[in-house]
């Protein structure tokens, strides 16, 4: 039986893909981890920690780099909550463009003043104009599950659609609309569009992505939305903006006490992924990664390791091991093997970076020696051995 902590609330359709095998448990000795926004950085994760699972897309509240070196394979699920943070990146974009925060702040003031509300109304709605989408020119930057499923959308509200994404996948260039363009510069981006709305990952290669020089030279009256990390944005640089009046609006899904209270900033408590679909489809997605690594080894949307897949258990049993991605591992592995007369009946190897994953499917038994001498080869990181109980 193995045992899982989650450490935020995980959608029960989720945890019933854990099959019999697997329970949630809240001691601290686990073999894996769901969580979605917990800061796992302050914790000490269980030393028969093998796996940890992020039902949702950002990985930047992981340790990522201690869980490598020490083994752990680390996953998310890929646009699982893409469609849920589509559609809150339209409500923002509408609630800035027609000055929904403000008007409805309004109307609310009239409440117990004896007015006539409908007259009042009628009278003091022109403060409240705002303008369409359509035709209107919008930034995307990254162009990943989120951005695409964004910059598609707003091209069918009738926008002029900039998409900006060095790294794009041909996977996510597959599903772009055609009439979306192309940009090659994010200081461009901000010059031209009326509306930029961010959706990259916060890396350190992303921090203050959006900074006073993109914003100095920016398209007078922006609106800037930020529905992905607090880090990509300079916080001071775009308050500063928004008071001289040069960003008309920012919005952000991450708030923090400093964007609280100032005018024209619209902050959102974290909602992106918030909606019963979008916590659905992460932790089923969740739930079954999480299952077929514990019970089968395979890995599957890794952030650190290969993405490796030997299938259901059908063997006796498998060996699963964690090395370093040097010449001469498979060999040293498999002469271990054949030197304790374990027969090779399947077997997979695959590399990432520095760190390479190998999974053997066997038809003996696997004793303990064999486990322990596989552990002593210099480039292991770990060993599994998954006995098939069927
Ligand atoms: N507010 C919320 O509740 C949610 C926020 N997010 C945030 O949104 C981010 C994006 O999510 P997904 O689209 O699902 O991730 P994704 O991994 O599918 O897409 C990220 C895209 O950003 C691109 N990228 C990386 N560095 C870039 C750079 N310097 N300039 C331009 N593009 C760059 C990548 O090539 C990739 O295409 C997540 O990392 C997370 O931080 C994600 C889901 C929910
Ligand atoms: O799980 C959540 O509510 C946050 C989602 C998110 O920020 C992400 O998936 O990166």
């Amino acid at each position: 039986m193995y045992k899982i902590k989650t450490f935020n609330k995980i959608a029960k359709e989720g945890l019933t893909q854990l099959g019999e095998n697997i329970r949630v448990d809240k001691g601290e000795d686990y073999d894996g981890v769901i969580l979605r926004s917990y800061n796992l950085h302050e914790e000490k994760l269980s030393d028969n920690c093998k796996v940890v699972v992020r039902a949702g897309a950002g990985v930047n509240n992981v340790p990522v780099d201690s869980c490598t070196e020490k083994g752990i394979v680390v996953m998310n699920t890929p646009g699982a909550n893409a469609n849920a943070v589509k559609e809150l990146v339209i409500a923002s974009l509408i609630m800035t463009a027609r000055n929904l925060d403000k008007a409805t702040d309004w109307v609310q003031t009239l409440k117990d003043k004896n007015v006539d509300v409908a007259k009042t109304v009628e009278k003091e709605k022109s403060n409240f104009k705002g303008n369409e989408l359509q035709g209107k020119r919008v930034g995307v930057i990254g162009l990943g599950a989120i951005g695409v499923l964004v910059a598609n959308a707003l091209y069918e509200l009738g926008m002029e659609v900039y998409g900006y994404d060095p790294y794009l996948s041909i996977e996510h260039a597959w599903s772009i609309n055609k009439n979306i363009n192309r940009s090659y510069d994010i200081e461009r981006i901000f010059q031209r569009c009326d509306f930029v709305t961010i959706h990259v990952p916060l890396l350190e290669s992303t921090k203050n992505l959006v900074n006073e020089q993109v914003l100095r030279n920016a398209k007078d009256g922006i609106k800037v939305l930020n529905l992905a990390r607090g880090g990509l944005v300079d916080e001071d640089a775009i308050l500063k903006a928004v008071e001289d009046g040069s960003v008309s609006y920012y919005v952000t899904d991450i708030p923090n006490e400093k964007v609280l209270g100032k005018e024209n900033v619209i902050c959102i408590p974290h909602l992106g992924a918030s909606t019963v679909e979008s916590e659905a489809n992460c932790a089923v997605m969740a739930g079954k990664e999480i299952r077929d690594f514990l019970e089968n080894g395979n890995i599957k949307n890794s952030v650190n390791f290969p993405e490796c897949d030997l299938g259901a258990m059908v063997s006796n049993a498998r060996i699963c091991i964690i090395h370093k991605n040097v010449p001469n591992m498979v060999g040293q592995i498999s002469s271990l093997l054949a030197s304790n007369d374990v027969n090779i009946a399947n077997m997979i190897n695959k590399s990432r970076g520095e760190n390479a994953y190998t999974m053997i499917d066997v038809d003996n038994d696997v004793n303990d020696y064999i486990e322990k001498t596989l552990k002593e080869v210099e480039g292991v990181t770990s060993v599994r051995i998954l006995k098939n109980d069927k």
